[in-house]
């Protein structure tokens, strides 16, 4: 069961498992194609509805993915949907994933942590009353750890203090309301593994780049979505875009923010290997899922080789930091779990950069470079309502 597969991870990851010979079912209340609207926002490229996704995938490959449109947070609409299909594992993609749209405003911010951590309180409480085997794979966020001055395990820590030795959480330092309902999650979900016994692996993911994975590049009926506002838009993916219509890449203050990075294709891989290897019951694991670690100037950078490459005048502007975050600190995050089990990645090569890009300029007259430049502030973030104006 794919719980937001008709999102950006989940629709790839959906289809990746279907093409591997699983039974799947995607389970979304369509809400990611609702923010869109109220915000005036679009994917780069076109996307078909689920309907016509799913229809398009049978009708090339003869699979069948069932699909149960509805809010998991609605506990009767998800036990019926955990009765009807009775999953081996649920993975959990379905989560309101942008930091920025959740310091848009209180309600904003309200409804993403109502919505995240609710939702999988729910999805715990399914897999405790109809299916206790059922191995939970949820996506956490890199970002719960923050950035501390020293390294990032992979989920917990060895701590002697005043002469005794524990293993614990990792201390989580998430910074937006968004990245804090995934630091709630795992709190709860680690409760009820030891609680309930439930297996779950929580798949720390970093920052994640790429659209084509095999499957989706099948059809165009099939595509993935490609965010480039600066609600959705994720950097690597956005400063693509940006190249491809002569906008300046957008870095935020000093540059110096680093994180981990992954192709989307790696995503795919990760999630599956987490499947296939699950964890014992009650057992809480945590895998960091990113292969490569960059700041934002060697982005930029990276970003403006390409282009020129390719005949691109590609410009980089400082534009002032809308987030509270470290623009220069030390980051270290340690990243060997996936890779045990056999993760084999997809570096970020000059031909993959080269490929996002011919892959922007492609859709950039669909670029609306209104939507471009970052509206949302950490800082003025207010309980009033913030309403868009055209
Ligand atoms: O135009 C831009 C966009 C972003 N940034 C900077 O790039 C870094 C990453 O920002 P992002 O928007 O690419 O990613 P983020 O907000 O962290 O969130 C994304 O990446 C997270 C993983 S992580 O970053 O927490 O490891 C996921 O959890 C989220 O769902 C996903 O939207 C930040 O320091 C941000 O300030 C820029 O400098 N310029």
């Amino acid at each position: 069961m794919v719980i937001g597969g008709d999102g950006y991870c989940g629709w790839a990851t959906a289809l990746h498992l279907s093409n591997k010979g699983y039974e799947v079912a995607i389970v979304d209340n369509l809400v990611r194609r609702l923010f869109d609207h109220q915000l005036g926002l679009d994917s780069l490229t076109p996307i078909a509805s689920i309907q016509n996704r799913i229809r398009r995938w049978k009708s090339l490959t003869g699979k069948t993915i069932q699909l149960y449109v509805g809010d998991i947070c609605d506990f009767e609409f998800l036990s019926e949907a955990f009765k009807s299909f009775e999953p081996d594992s649920v993975v959990h993609f379905g989560e309101q994933r942008s930091a920025p749209y959740s310091m848009i405003d209180r309600s904003r911010a309200v409804f993403t942590q109502h919505n995240n951590v609710i939702g999988t309180l729910n999805v715990l409480f399914a897999i405790k009353e109809f299916s206790e085997e059922c191995h939970l794979v949820k996506l956490g966020t890199m970002g719960e750890y923050g950035t501390p001055n020293i390294d990032i395990e992979e989920g917990f820590i060895t701590i002697t203090h005043n002469g005794r030795t524990d293993t614990l959480p990792y201390p989580k330092q998430a910074s937006s309301f968004y990245h804090l309902s995934k630091v709630h999650d795992s709190h709860n979900i680690a409760f009820t593994c030891k609680a309930w016994g439930i297996r779950a692996t929580d798949l720390n993911q970093g920052v994640v780049y790429g659209v084509r994975t095999d499957e989706t590049a099948m059809h165009g009926e099939l595509s993935n979505r490609f965010d480039y506002d600066g609600i959705f838009g994720t950097a690597l993916n956005r400063f693509c875009v940006q190249a491809a219509v002569g906008h300046p890449l957008t870095v935020y203050g000093k540059g110096g923010q680093t994180r981990g990075y992954l192709d989307i294709r790696d995503t795919v891989q990760c999630v599956e290997l987490a499947i296939v290897n699950p964890a014992k019951p009650g057992e809480f694991r945590v895998f960091n899922q990113f292969t490569e670690q960059f700041s934002v100037n060697e982005l930029a950078k990276l970003v403006m080789a390409a282009g020129a490459k390719l005949g691109l005048e590609v410009q980089t502007k400082s534009v002032p930091n809308p987030r509270v975050e470290a623009e220069e600190h030390y980051y270290n995050a340690k990243h060997t779990k996936l890779m045990e089990l056999g993760l084999e990645p997809h570096l970020l090569l000059d031909s993959l950069l080269d490929s996002l890009l011919n892959f922007a300029v492609q859709y950039k007259d669909r670029v609306d470079t209104a939507q471009i430049m970052p509206n949302v502030s950490w800082k003025k973030m207010s309980t009033k309502p913030k309403t868009v104006s055209v």
